[in-house]
């Protein structure tokens, strides 16, 4: 009964406003903060290809608990990528609440933006705007990388990357990703005073200086990444070897040893 009066009304029976939305930004700000964090730890795992194609095979054995079971098993990874599809939608269907609901809201908000003038409201947009892109390139990913978790390693992701066409999407999800957690990371220090100090306008300030570092670093990071598997897949493609599995330096020299080719 309470619920009908309240869902009439916008009041509680004892005529107080809910609070639901306080909540609602908590978990946004919370879920957001996790997946903000969760992908620089993403990031700096994915590049291990930049090092060598043994060093993104060792990770992908060590995510995959090759340290207790014999070989590695790929169903943690595909657990751990639901649990970060639950995070995810979680935190999309706290984010809908501020994506504007038709053209009429979308036209008030740009007038006050434009006729502000101010920086930071821009960068909402732009996070408004991310934050769309992502329900569907991010979507794709995940799904695929949950229902596929076995197709990870140096050869079996390039392959994905070149063959199986997923270089156009990670390229628009990369930007999107990038600028939209660190924009997000900046508003969520600025919003709950993280580092404000003494003086919060040179904090700003400074926070500012971060943010512009973080995306460039993480966008070259992610770039140069992207090339790396873009090469490694189309070599395959031309050798005709889509679909082989990567087989690690040690291995090679174990086989070629019990093969007695090497003494
Ligand atoms: C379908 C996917 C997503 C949608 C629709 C979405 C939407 C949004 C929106 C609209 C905001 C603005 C909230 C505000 O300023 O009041 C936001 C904040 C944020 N998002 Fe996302 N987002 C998505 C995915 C992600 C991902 C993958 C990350 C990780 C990099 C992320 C990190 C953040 C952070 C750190 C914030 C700041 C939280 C806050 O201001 O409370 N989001 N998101
Ligand atoms: C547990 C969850 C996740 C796992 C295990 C995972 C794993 C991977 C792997 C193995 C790659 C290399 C390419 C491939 O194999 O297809 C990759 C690339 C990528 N992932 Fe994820 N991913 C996860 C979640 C996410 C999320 C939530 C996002 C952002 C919304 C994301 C964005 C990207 C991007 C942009 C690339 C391209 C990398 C680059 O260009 O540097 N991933 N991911």
């Amino acid at each position: 009964m309470s619920d009908l009066i309240e869902g009439y009304l916008g009041k509680t029976v004892e005529r107080k406003k809910s609070r639901v939305p306080a909540k609602l930004d908590y978990i946004q700000s919370a879920t957001g903060l996790f997946l903000g964090l969760f992908m620089w730890g993403h990031m700096f795992m994915v590049s291990s290809i930049l090092v060598s194609k043994d060093f993104m095979y060792a990770v992908t054995k060590f995510f995959e608990a090759s340290f207790i079971f014999d070989g590695g098993e790929p169903l943690l990874v595909s657990i751990l990528a639901f649990v970060i599809f639950v995070i995810f939608i979680t935190h999309a269907a706290m984010g809908m609440r501020k994506l504007p609901g038709n053209f009429k809201q979308y036209q008030v908000m740009k007038a006050h933006a434009d006729n502000m003038g101010h920086e930071d409201t821009k960068l909402w947009f732009i996070q408004a705007f991310t934050g769309f892109a992502m329900f569907f390139l991010g979507s794709v990913h995940i799904y695929i990388i949950m229902t596929q978790a076995d197709a990870i390693g140096p050869y079996a992701s390039a392959d994905r990357v070149w063959s199986n066409w997923m270089w156009p999407l990670y390229i628009l999800l990369l930007l999107a990703v990038e600028f939209h957690g660190t924009i997000g990371l900046y508003r969520l220090a600025v919003k709950w005073g993280w580092f404000d100090g003494d003086d919060p306008k040179a904090t700003r300030k400074k926070l500012k200086t971060y943010k512009k570092a973080l995306t460039w670093f993480f966008l070259i990071l992610g770039f140069a990444t992207l090339a790396a598997y873009m090469k490694i897949g189309y070599e395959n493609a031309q050798a005709g070897k889509v679909g082989e599995r990567y087989t690690p330096t040690a291995q090679v020299i174990e086989l070629k040893i019990n093969d007695g080719r090497v003494a």
